[in-house]
């Protein structure tokens, strides 16, 4: 049994906690257990998880980012899904379920559980890449 950590950035409330309750149910599907950390958005999920690295078997990002009206998304978006990349080659089993997204029906949609599901898509991932990580060890 794996012990896997959530990171959240709590930037929509809602969306997480629709997110966090796929993410979840996987993970427990699954036979494992979690654990769930908050931080403010999504530029902080991978240096939280950097921080947590040895503590951790595997690692599931969760968050929203919802674009506006300047080149912020952008960053946001695609730094925090960068530097988990980054973090994956180094060998860390993560599942990034963070959305990135046009408006907040998009992010609905991929967000429920019983739709797109991705929080539960992102706990999968991370698992099936602690399972490759167990077998080339
Ligand atoms: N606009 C969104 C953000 N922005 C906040 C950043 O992630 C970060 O917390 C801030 O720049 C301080 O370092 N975060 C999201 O998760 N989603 C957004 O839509
Ligand atoms: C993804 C973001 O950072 C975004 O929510 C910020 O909105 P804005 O670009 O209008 O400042």
């Amino acid at each position: 049994m794996a012990n896997i950590l959530i990171v959240e950035a709590r930037f929509y409330e809602h969306l997480n906690d629709l997110l966090l309750e796929g993410a979840r149910a996987a993970i427990e599907a699954a036979g494992h257990t979690h654990e769930t950390i908050t931080v403010p958005g999504a530029l902080e999920v991978p240096g939280a998880i950097a921080l947590a690295a040895d503590a951790y078997d595997a690692f599931v990002a969760i968050g929203v980012v919802i674009r506006g009206e300047t080149y912020h998304f952008e960053i946001v978006a695609g730094e925090s899904a960068r530097a988990l990349m980054a973090m994956t080659l180094d060998g860390l089993a993560i599942g990034n379920g963070i959305l990135t997204t046009e408006n907040e029906a998009q992010a609905l949609t991929r967000a429920r559980r019983t739709e797109k599901d991705k929080g539960g898509e992102a706990a999968k991932a991370a698992i099936a890449m602690l399972e490759l990580q167990k077998r080339f060890a």
